[in-house]
């Protein structure tokens, strides 16, 4: 038995649906990261001023060792790629650091 052009159009219209109710969560869920995000650049300017007036280095890759090994562990209990969660956490370090050593040049150090 062929499925016909009506039932077609109610799976399409189901899945519209679901569609719709998937993307408010994921638009929810990018709105928490960007938050999240901003709060902890907030935090990381802060510990970039205390670096630059205080002498110390922009980066501390024994601390970023620490944190990926964490994150990657983390990443890994809740069923996320380490890999990826290694990359992402890399690539908002190295964002960090740009801005430390940009502190640190307005700092004069
Ligand atoms: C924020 C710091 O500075 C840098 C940025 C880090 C981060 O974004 O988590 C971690 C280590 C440092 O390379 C820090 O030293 O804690």
């Amino acid at each position: 038995m062929s499925v016909s052009e009506a039932e077609i159009q109610l799976g399409q219209s189901r899945a519209l649906e679901e569609l719709k109710a998937l993307r408010s969560s994921i638009d929810n869920i990018d709105a928490a990261l960007v938050h999240m995000l901003a709060e902890r650049f907030k935090c990381t300017q802060k510990v970039g001023v205390l670096k630059a007036t205080n002498d110390l280095p922009a980066a501390d890759p024994a601390r970023e060792k620490i944190q990926i090994e964490r994150l990657r562990q983390l990443a890994s209990d809740a069923q996320l790629d380490p890999d990826f969660a290694e990359k992402f956490l890399n690539f908002i370090v190295r964002e960090v650091i740009r801005h430390h050593e940009a502190i640190a040049a307005e700092t004069g150090n």
